[in-house]
């Protein structure tokens, strides 16, 4: 054993002189063989320079795999992540689904193409028929979008919340006048729910209802007891004959402190106070009733329409990437002019689902017991037709803000649904100038490849126009949350079209614009 420990001692200070040697020999800036030239050249005092041989001498194989490794992976995330932003975000050409090539002439895209329901119809709507959604990725990204041949557009982002676009030079000057043109040639009628505008007299009530009368109304499914999605059904109709904010507001705040989250009639008369009711004015100043004035027209956009038209529609198309059917099924264009002094009040374009509700476009395939239809708009494309240097502007009072409470629109007073009173103070406020398009997105996803939740934040309104003419244009595309209520409508859709086909070439497929009540 004792000679064995001084075997090992004799061994140590014979690796300690080795050591010794290859330090002196280091230290006369000699390069061992083996050793790469870069471990030797530190401008480090001595001693560094021989801990770096040590590591060399331990690490430099496994390092060297180690390193290589994490340089691959790192490239192969590189090109991963170029692959989805550019799957995801990629130009306007990139269409998904059925839909329209941006390239494609007028004529060739303008007929119902069926959808592919029939083998999918009763599988997971994310295998089939879905929507795609362009993504926001920050407030002021821009990305490129080819939605006519030869030319490309930019797309800005203006906000998340909602998500909401700016793609300047839509249109152009020309095309902005034929539309204005084609909307003065059909007739603009007074937009509904055209509301008295600061200064006037209101309209007289053409009803006085009492409180027993507004609750049962407000009861959309006659269970007796109001939940809170049937009073936000009627809170922000756009024919502002429901809810005043203070009513709602009260309405609210009773049912968050009632234990089964439902009003009795008894609850209702006790908070509902009827001074606030449309129409029955008082002395209480009715702050944000749905309010527009404007005169607006609808024009059809399908097979023998203006080619500016058709054209535009297969901008959307391309913009939106939708499947070219949903884009074709929905409403016609509307078009509206706003005078000096004419605005609307904040609004949203669609509607939130309920049980008791039906969209209006598959009122064909619909539940025939609701009670109320609803506009199911996914998302809005507003065409500026004209530039305004004051007034006028969209604005998203609540864009981007941190969280939304209905309740949080009106306070101390302020109103923010009130553009006549408040657009200033919106968020987010667009100036109209001709030729520019924004989209926005009124629903969420439902995180399987369709149609979600009503977009809170989609709120928007339009300011008072100051001096000057206003044109804009809507290009609403409808989708009904539904999955399989807008897989029967397509499909009903499609099956006329088959039948129609054979006969003459004039008759035209059945569409949402020949559905639609105010054509
Ligand atoms: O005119 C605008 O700026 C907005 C119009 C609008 O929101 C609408 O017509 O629904
Ligand atoms: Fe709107």
């Amino acid at each position: 054993m004792e000679d064995d420990y001084e075997n090992l001692e004799e061994e140590e200070e014979e690796e300690e002189e080795e050591e010794e040697e290859e330090e002196e020999y280091d230290s006369s800036d000699k390069l061992p063989l083996g050793f790469p030239s870069s471990a030797f050249t530190s401008p480090l005092p001595f001693r560094s320079t021989r801990l770096n041989i040590q590591r060399s001498n331990v690490c430099s194989r496994a390092y060297f795999v180690v390193v290589m490794v994490f340089f691959h992976v790192y490239i192969v995330n590189v090109i991963a992540l170029l692959l989805y932003v550019h799957y995801n975000n990629g130009p306007g050409s990139l269409v998904t689904g059925d839909g329209g090539s941006p390239s494609a002439p007028a004529s060739s895209s303008s007929s119902v193409t069926p959808p592919p329901l029939r083998q999918h119809q009763d599988q997971d709507h994310s295998q089939s028929l879905s929507l795609p959604r362009i993504e926001g990725i920050r407030v002021g990204h821009i990305q490129q979008v080819s939605l006519v041949p030869g030319k490309t557009h930019q797309m800005k982002t203006l906000s998340l919340k909602p998500l909401l676009f700016e793609i300047p030079g839509f249109l152009s000057e020309e095309e902005c006048r034929v539309v204005v043109q084609l909307a003065q040639l059909k007739g603009l009628m007074d937009s509904q729910a055209a509301g008295p505008s600061a200064g006037q007299e209101s309209n007289p009530p053409l009803l006085s209802l009492s409180t027993e009368e507004v609750f049962s109304l407000l009861d959309l499914n006659q269970d007796g007891l109001l939940q809170k999605q049937e009073i936000f059904s009627h809170s922000r109709s756009r024919d502002g004959t429901w809810l005043s904010p203070e009513n709602l507001r009260r309405l609210l705040t009773s049912l968050e402190t009632c234990p089964t989250g439902m009003l009795t009639l008894w609850d209702f008369s006790h908070v509902y106070d009827v001074s606030q009711h449309p129409g029955q004015q008082g002395n209480v100043k009715l702050h944000s009733q749905f309010k527009q004035k404007s005169k607006h027209t609808w024009l059809y956009q399908g097979p023998a329409s203006h080619h500016v038209l058709q054209s535009l529609r297969n901008r959307v198309t391309s913009l939106t990437r939708l499947p070219s059917v949903l884009v074709e099924l929905s409403e016609p264009l509307q078009v509206l002019r706003y005078e000096n002094g004419d605005f609307s009040n904040a609004h949203h374009d669609s509607s939130p689902e309920h049980l008791e509700t039906s969209c209006a476009h598959t009122r064909l395939v619909g539940n025939t017991s609701a009670l109320t239809e609803v506009f199911c708009r996914y998302l809005t494309v507003l065409f500026y037709l004209s530039s305004l240097e004051e007034g006028g502007e969209t604005t998203f009072p609540v864009a981007d803000n941190r969280t939304y409470d209905e309740r949080d629109l009106v306070q101390d007073g302020v109103d923010l649904t009130d553009t006549q009173e408040t657009c200033n103070r919106g968020n987010l406020r667009m100036k109209p100038t001709a030729g520019t398009a924004l989209l926005w997105y009124n629903h969420l996803s439902d995180g399987r490849g369709w149609m979600g939740e009503l977009d809170e934040y989609s709120l928007h309104g339009d300011c008072p126009v100051h001096g000057g003419v206003k044109w804009v244009a809507n290009s609403w595309v409808n989708v009904d949350p539904d999955y399989m209520q807008q897989a029967h409508y397509q499909k009903l859709v499609a099956q006329r079209h088959q039948t129609t086909s054979g006969m003459e070439q004039q008759i035209q497929p059945l569409s949402h614009s020949e559905l639609h009540q105010d054509l």
